[in-house]
């Protein structure tokens, strides 16, 4: 029998190219050959802030295109970045377990942290949590908006253009940069410290990847996909991209949504949503954030489908009562 050849695609940059390769890794330890793909999209042509652009999908757009045109047979995405409407014609076929799910700052200790110090961050989400969180300990810091690939934002912080810049600790981790499981470390000579979720709650996704193939895919490569998916993973991203998607927020929102598994797939999910800011300093954080928990315990022999079924449930539930908590305008 000849073995399987896995055209797998993804985007440009570093990060993604290293998340493809670790597909493409794990493909070939369930028998498949793979080649690699490179994709360039609008996001990465595009110089002008993310929230300019607009849309959402930017990343994805150009990489589901080549799956629809039978270039690529798996198109490697970082979940977070992928729009939660499904592609027409093409699923998600394999989410693989997921790395650490928190930001990371990098450049200061959180508890280094001055009044007149500046961070950089681009992400309507991370600004609007940070701008609480500070304003909570009594710091007036500017959040300045930045984006660039990884490296770009890591520099920002080590040139001294910002204090500090916040990052997420799973594209740090799959890059290598950000080792050990020490929650205040040093990294590329920089301080860095994870941020707990409850201060900071991640994007729906974050830190998961997701394989998407035609639906017409053929059934050696739906098998290795199935081999390659992590249940808790996801129930617990489905939760959270149901949650996104009933509150109809893009993944450009000031929305962050986290959910957890627990013993026999128990599910708890936590969310937050803020305001569009338009003021960037921590003491003019006066928006209100909202935020929601609720859980959907498993019952006793529940098949697959319908745990994943009861999580998209608890994520619109929750977004419901968001919704109806939630004074303006979240998108
Ligand atoms: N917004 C871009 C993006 N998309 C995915 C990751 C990293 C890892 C992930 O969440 O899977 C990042 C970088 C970041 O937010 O720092």
């Amino acid at each position: 029998m000849t073995r399987p050849h896995v055209r797998v695609g993804a985007r440009k940059s570093d990060l993604a190219r290293t998340q493809a390769e670790w597909i493409a890794a794990r493909l070939e330890e369930l028998g498949a050959t793979t080649e690699f793909v490179g994709v360039v999209t609008t996001g990465d042509t595009d110089r002008r802030h993310l929230t300019e652009i607009g849309g959402t999908g930017i990343f994805a757009t150009a990489v589901r295109s080549e799956l629809l045109e039978g270039t690529i047979d798996v198109a490697v995405h970082s979940l977070k970045d992928l729009p939660v409407d499904p592609a027409p014609g093409l699923v998600v076929a394999a989410i693989p377990a997921r790395e650490d799910p928190r930001d990371v700052l990098v450049g200061r200790h959180l508890d280094e942290l001055r009044s007149g110090m500046r961070i950089g961050t681009g992400s309507p989400r991370r600004v609007v949590q940070l701008a609480h969180l500070l304003a909570e300990r009594g710091l007036e810091i500017e959040i300045v908006p930045i984006r660039g690939n990884v490296g770009t934002r890591i520099d920002l912080a080590r040139r001294g253009e910002v204090d500090a810049v916040v990052l997420a600790s799973a594209g740090l981790r799959r890059l290598g940069i950000l080792t050990g499981h020490e929650d205040r470390t040093i990294l590329a000579g920089l301080a860095a410290e994870s941020i707990p979720v409850r201060d900071v709650l991640p994007a729906a996704g974050q830190a998961a990847l997701a394989c998407e193939v035609a639906q017409t895919a053929d059934p050696e490569l739906m098998a290795l996909m199935a081999a390659l998916d992590d249940l808790p993973t996801r129930l617990a991203v489905t939760a959270e991209r149901r949650f996104l998607g009933t509150m109809e927020a893009g993944c450009l929102a000031p929305v962050g949504a986290h959910a957890t598994v627990g013993e026999g797939l128990d599910l708890t999910l936590r969310a937050v949503a803020g305001q569009m800011i338009r003021s960037t300093s921590s003491s003019d954080a006066g928006t209100p954030l909202t935020l929601v928990e609720g859980d959907a315990p498993a019952p006793d022999g529940e098949s697959p489908a319908d745990a994943v079924g009861r999580a998209a449930d608890l994520g619109d539930r929750l977004a419901r009562t968001m919704v109806l908590r939630h004074p303006a305008e979240t998108a």
